[in-house]
């Protein structure tokens, strides 16, 4: 006979007690919701696919961080970022380290629960969440005027997904950076799978400072990648050496609005709480997004919000805002994968980050004081070297 531990027995017995206090249809649903569940359990277990191309509630594990160090490395992060609303990473020169730690933790996370593309759009009518997703990276070709036989940067190329769809509209060759080896390693076993290898190369490296000749590139871009920079103009100076002369860089920037009110509590703790949970060491905004990109010598081309430029678009946080019950559903699946043992100790409290960070996202979006997709479009000009 197995010994049962008291602690156990007497847990069983409170609960049973208060099972029994409950009304027939409160029985009924939980004995419902209990068998949806454990059927999820059972089939994802029976039927974990071999097509690696989204892990599955299973497979949840901290990218580049070994199963044992998640947590450990999860508390560092989130000691990293000041106690006061407006400080963000405390030691910005731990910024690109902790970016690298913070993509190690969600790659999985955001590939299960969001795809390959880890960026927002505007939501196009009549069209889907994939479509929108695929025409806001589509206006990066074209604004880039790429054609076959040019070479492109995708600077922060996460998994790959915008870096698939440039590659595929304009035939351009793409070459991505990231900071994260699991995100290379991801976004190699995907640009294979969907045949996009031959246009497409990824590296592991700091945009601050690139592995790449002067002069390389006809074209770069930065999807809701260069935030994670302590200072703007460290990477974009970057970008600029390695463009070369008369060529443009588009980025879609992750900026404070006109709206945003610095001597408002509420925008700056909206604010804090998007930098804490996206690892960013700071907030800018848009002018200062601007600005950053001519003092490195770029001409500036274009500058909007797109966010706000398209009267007939839905918001771009209208996906976040329709996921809110699945987030909650996921996390209750992370907290049970969790208590059996079966994610890595940790993971749980970096979803409990995302779920809160989809509310602040949401709040930023409908206040106004915040944008992820501030169009900038500059031009080195044709006499720089
Ligand atoms: C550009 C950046 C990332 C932008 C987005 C791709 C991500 C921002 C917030 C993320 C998410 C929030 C809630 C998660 C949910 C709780 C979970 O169950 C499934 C994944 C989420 C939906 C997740 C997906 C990616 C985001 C939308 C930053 C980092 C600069
Ligand atoms: C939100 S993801 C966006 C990824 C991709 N652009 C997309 O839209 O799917 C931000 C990306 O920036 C990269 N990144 C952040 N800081 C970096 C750095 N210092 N050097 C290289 N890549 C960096 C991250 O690794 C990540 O891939």
């Amino acid at each position: 006979m197995v010994a049962v531990p008291a602690l156990v027995t007497k847990t069983v017995d409170r609960l049973s007690a208060e099972f029994d206090k409950l009304s027939t249809t409160q029985k009924y649903a939980i004995g419902v919701a209990g068998g949806v569940a454990s059927l999820y359990v059972v089939g994802s277990l029976l039927f974990k696919s071999s097509d690696k191309s989204k892990p599955s509630t299973f497979e949840l594990t901290g990218g580049s961080i070994e199963a044992a160090k998640v947590k450990a490395e999860f508390d560092a992060y989130s000691e990293s970022y000041g106690k006061n609303a407006g400080d963000g990473i405390i030691d910005r020169t731990k910024t690109v380290h902790l970016v690298d730690v913070f993509y190690s933790l969600v790659t999985d996370i955001y590939e299960w629960g969001w795809g390959q593309s880890f960026h927002f759009s505007p939501r196009l009518p009549n069209k889907d969440l994939r479509a929108s997703e695929a025409a806001h990276e589509a206006r990066v070709a074209a604004l880039l005027r790429l054609r076959p036989g040019m070479k492109a940067l995708d600077c922060g190329c996460g998994v790959g997904g915008p870096m698939r769809t440039v590659a595929s509209v304009s035939g351009a060759h793409v070459t991505g950076i990231t900071i994260n080896q699991y995100q290379v390693d991801r976004a190699k076993y995907h640009n294979l799978k969907q045949g996009v290898a031959p246009l497409t190369d990824v590296v592991r490296g700091d945009f601050l400072n690139m592995p790449f000749k002067d002069c390389t590139f006809d074209g770069a871009y930065a999807i809701e990648a260069t935030c994670h920079a302590p200072k703007l103009e460290g990477v974009y100076g970057e970008i600029f050496r390695v463009l070369k002369p008369g060529c443009y860089f588009v980025s879609y920037e992750w900026v404070s609005t006109c709206k945003y009110d610095p001597t408002n509590p509420e925008h700056v703790r909206i604010i804090d709480e998007i930098n804490f949970g996206n690892g960013l060491p700071e907030m800018r905004s848009w002018k200062e997004a601007e600005n950053a990109g001519k003092n490195v010598g770029f001409d500036l081309i274009m500058s909007m919000d797109l966010a706000t430029a398209s009267v007939v678009s839905g918001p771009w946080y209208e996906r976040l805002r329709m996921g809110k019950y699945t987030h909650a559903i996921n996390h209750s699946i992370v907290s049970a994968v969790d208590a059996i043992g079966m994610a890595p100790k940790g993971l749980k409290e970096v979803h409990h980050m995302l779920v809160e960070v989809a509310k602040s996202l949401i709040k930023g979006g409908e206040v106004g004081v915040f944008t992820p997709m501030h169009l900038l479009l500059f031009r080195k000009p044709e006499t720089a070297q």
